[in-house]
């Protein structure tokens, strides 16, 4: 299944670029005055290989839970039984991005990939288990080859049923406690960043637990000799995982210090771009993500938009590696899917535009002579 959604996805269309450039200069607006708005109705065109793109909705939301092995190295304040309470509590509807969805008009799927509890009969709840929680990454891989497909593929499924279901905007979210040190040490593979350099306060740690922090990905980092100098191109054998180079290597490096989320949210970006439905990406774990399925498949990401920057350092590093612009930058640290949420009526809004405003021509406006 990996390989045939790899093997669908289609880079941005030149044509239907082209096209909505110079629609976008037919507009009643001087030329550019949309500044990064019009960048965002440009891409959506190539990445639906049609001018002007659909309309970015309804759009859908899933947030994938998963827990952590390495929330035993103290890296996080929180208990890990947040996890599970934060996925009852999305079910029920109290959650911030359950607020933001409702104010957008976006759906709400949650998906229990890895969470490290059996969860309570819940209305609701899509059950796509790979294991209780990944193994402590600084032992070893956190997931075995099997797992790792496994949550690759369930991301898959979500994100064909929802585009099944009508959805043509796809929005990540996560949960899982523990999971910025994860994304950290997946930034710093896929980068080649330093760890300190991408380490951030997650959920809110002191200063120790953030020196423990950067430690513990630095030892995840040399026990699954990942080097950090980046990928693809370390030279890493993908031992026991298909694909050879790049894709091998994307591959053994998520299953060592990724989380299952992480993985699904990767499937979940390469379903979305095999079907050329955008995909908002949230905060650092959708970014940590998106650093996976752009090794993957590098044009994975023309159908991508990143719908924020989150605090923590890492997800403007993975941003920069990925040449993606966050559109909304408000200080957010909370995941969910939050930041992806509050940038979807600015994508609409973009793309509205493209439908909807006049052209000099057709409304009689004189346009600046030349
Ligand atoms: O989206 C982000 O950039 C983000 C930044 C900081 C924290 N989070 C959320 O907080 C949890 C992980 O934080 P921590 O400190 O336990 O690693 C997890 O549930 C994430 O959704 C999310
Ligand atoms: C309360 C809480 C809510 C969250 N939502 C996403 N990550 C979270 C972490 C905590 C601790």
């Amino acid at each position: 299944m990996l390989a045939e959604t790899i093997a669908a996805i289609r880079p941005a269309d030149p044509v239907a670029l082209a096209e909505a450039r110079a629609h976008q200069d037919r507009l009643t607006k001087p030329r550019g005055s949309l500044g990064v708005l019009e960048e965002v109705a440009v891409r959506l065109a190539g990445a639906a290989g049609v001018s002007p793109p659909p309309l970015p909705q309804p759009a859908a939301l899933a947030i994938f839970a998963a827990d952590h092995g390495v929330h035993a190295r103290g890296v996080s304040p929180w208990p890990q039984e947040v996890t599970v309470q934060m996925v009852a509590n999305f079910l029920a509807g109290g959650a911030v991005a359950n607020a933001f969805a409702a104010q957008t008009g976006a759906s709400v799927t949650v998906v229990d990939v890895g969470v490290a509890a059996d969860l309570p009969d819940a209305t609701g709840l899509v059950g796509k288990k790979v294991a209780y929680g990944t193994a402590d990454m600084t032992e070893g891989p956190a997931m075995s080859a099997d797992e790792v497909l496994h949550a690759l593929e369930a991301g898959i499924v979500v994100a064909r049923d929802l585009i099944a279901g009508g959805a043509r905007c796809l929005i990540t979210g996560d949960m899982g406690i523990a999971n910025t040190t994860a994304s950290a040490a997946l930034v710093a593979v896929f980068t080649g960043k330093d760890p300190a350099g991408v380490t951030g306060r997650g959920t809110g740690v002191d200063d120790e637990t953030y020196e423990r922090k950067v430690e513990v990905v630095r030892e995840a980092l040399r026990v699954n000799a990942l080097p950090g100098t980046g990928l693809p191109g370390t030279g890493l054998p993908g031992a026991g995982l298909p694909g050879t180079g790049a894709p091998g290597e994307a591959l053994r490096a998520l299953a060592a210090v990724g989380g299952l989320e992480h993985a699904a949210i990767a499937g979940f970006i390469l379903a979305g771009a095999a079907a050329r439905v955008p995909v908002i990406l949230d905060g650092v774990i959708a970014g940590a993500a998106a650093l996976a399925a752009a090794a993957l498949a590098p044009d994975s990401i023309d159908h991508c938009v990143a719908g924020h920057r989150s605090v923590e350092p890492g997800h403007a590093a993975a941003l920069d590696h990925l040449g993606l612009r966050p559109l909304v930058d408000l200080e957010l640290r909370l995941g969910e899917g939050t930041g992806g949420l509050l940038a979807h009526p600015m994508v609409c809004a973009a793309v509205r535009v493209m439908h909807e405003v006049a052209t000099f021509d057709s409304a009689g406006v004189t346009e600046k002579p030349v």
